[in-house]
Order: C-alpha cells, then sequence, then structure tokens
C-alpha cells in the first residue's frame, strides 16, 4: 500500500479537510521522486526490531531519533505549533518522518509552484529534501505519532518563504533541473 497524493484545490477552507480537486488529480510516487521526495512503507508495529528502518538510518546516517506525539494534550503551545508547522518554509537539511500512528497532510510545492498534498499513515516513512518548500497539517483525525530522525544533533530552525537566496533553497533548485537533465539527455 502505497501513499496517496494530489494536486490540491484552492478553497479557503480548514486546513485539516483533504482539499482534493474535483475530479481528483493524484501525484504518483514517480512524480514525488522527481521533486526528491522519497518515501517508504514499513510496518510501524516493530519499528524497534525493524531490519528495514535500520538499513535506511545507516545507509543514510541518521543516528538521531526522538517521538513526537502530536495531539492536544500533550504538546505545549499546541495551536502555535500547528500555525507554524503550516506556515510554508524549507530547512537546511532534510525532513524526514515516519508516521507511527494517526495520519497527517505533508503539503510540498512541485516545479510549477503547485501544492501536492501528501497523506501519510501509519507505516508511512517521507523524507522531503533541504531546501523543498513544504508545510505540514494535522487531518481530521487531530492525531499523529511521528518518529524524527536526523544526521547528528537536530536543527529544527525553519526558514519562512520567500528563501530564493537561502543557499539550501539554491542547492534544492539546482537539483532539480539535474534530476530531470538526465533521464533527457539520455535519450
Ligand atoms: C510535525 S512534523 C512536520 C512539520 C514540519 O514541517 C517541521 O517540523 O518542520
Ligand atoms: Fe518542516
Amino acid at each position: 500500500m502505497a501513499i496517496e497524493a494530489w494536486f490540491t484545490d484552492e478553497r479557503n477552507e480548514d486546513q485539516r479537510f483533504p482539499h482534493q480537486r474535483k475530479p481528483n488529480e493524484p501525484v504518483s510516487l514517480d512524480h514525488l521522486a522527481e521533486l526528491g521526495v522519497l518515501y517508504w512503507h514499513l510496518n510501524p508495529k516493530d519499528y524497534e526490531n525493524d531490519e528495514e528502518l535500520k538499513k535506511i538510518r545507516e545507509a543514510r546516517g541518521y543516528n538521531y531519533m526522538d517521538m513526537l506525539d502530536l495531539r492536544p494534550e500533550n504538546v505545549a503551545n499546541f495551536e502555535e505549533k500547528l500555525r507554524n508547522f503550516y506556515t510554508e518554509h524549507i530547512h537546511a537539511d532534510e525532513e524526514i518522518r515516519y508516521c507511527l500512528e494517526g495520519s497527517a497532510y505533508f503539503d510540498v510545492r512541485d516545479k510549477e509552484d503547485r501544492w501536492i498534498r501528501i497523506w501519510i499513515k501509519a507505516g508511512d516513512l517521507i523524507i522531503l529534501p533541504a531546501g523543498i518548500y513544504h508545510r505540514f497539517t494535522l487531518d481530521t483525525s487531530y492525531y499523529v505519532r511521528l518518529m524524527r530522525l536526523f544526521v547528528g544533533e537536530p536543527v529544527w530552525t525553519a526558514y519562512n518563504r520567500p528563501q530564493d537566496d537561502h543557499p539550501a533553497r539554491e542547492e534544492y533548485v539546482k537539483s532539480l533541473t539535474e534530476r530531470v537533465g538526465v533521464p533527457l539527455a539520455a535519450n
């Protein structure tokens, strides 16, 4: 079972709604990969002994790990945090999130600056590349338990859009043309 992703409508309704277009315009994993967004589906029940997760962490150097239980009762300044998560931003590093329970939405910008909504559920691990414009919201279930991974000491600093001159943004924009350039040049 793969994650679902789609282009969002532009309606000004609750951010926790799916915001699918009518008819729905799905986005494939290949399209996400072109944007540098990576995805795995793992077994969330046994994450402590999961060899697949171990392999990914080793291969990518994710030695840091913590848990984020996003529900109003156990997060200080819950509303403010959610507001910040939903403000379009980038990071200087990858954003790696593994959904263990519940569900939520990551929105990422595509090359034409359209929003793609990615619905993550238990077992979905996604990696957003450094420099990609994105935001995050809970869905109507209003609960998600996420594992956060990182290389070394974690840096969660968010740089709100616009960040055209940020080195991570410049690097990301360059990587987009290179990623598309390879298969085209091979033709
Ligand atoms: C709650 S995890 C995702 C939110 C986000 O984009 C971030 O933490 O930078
Ligand atoms: Fe982020």
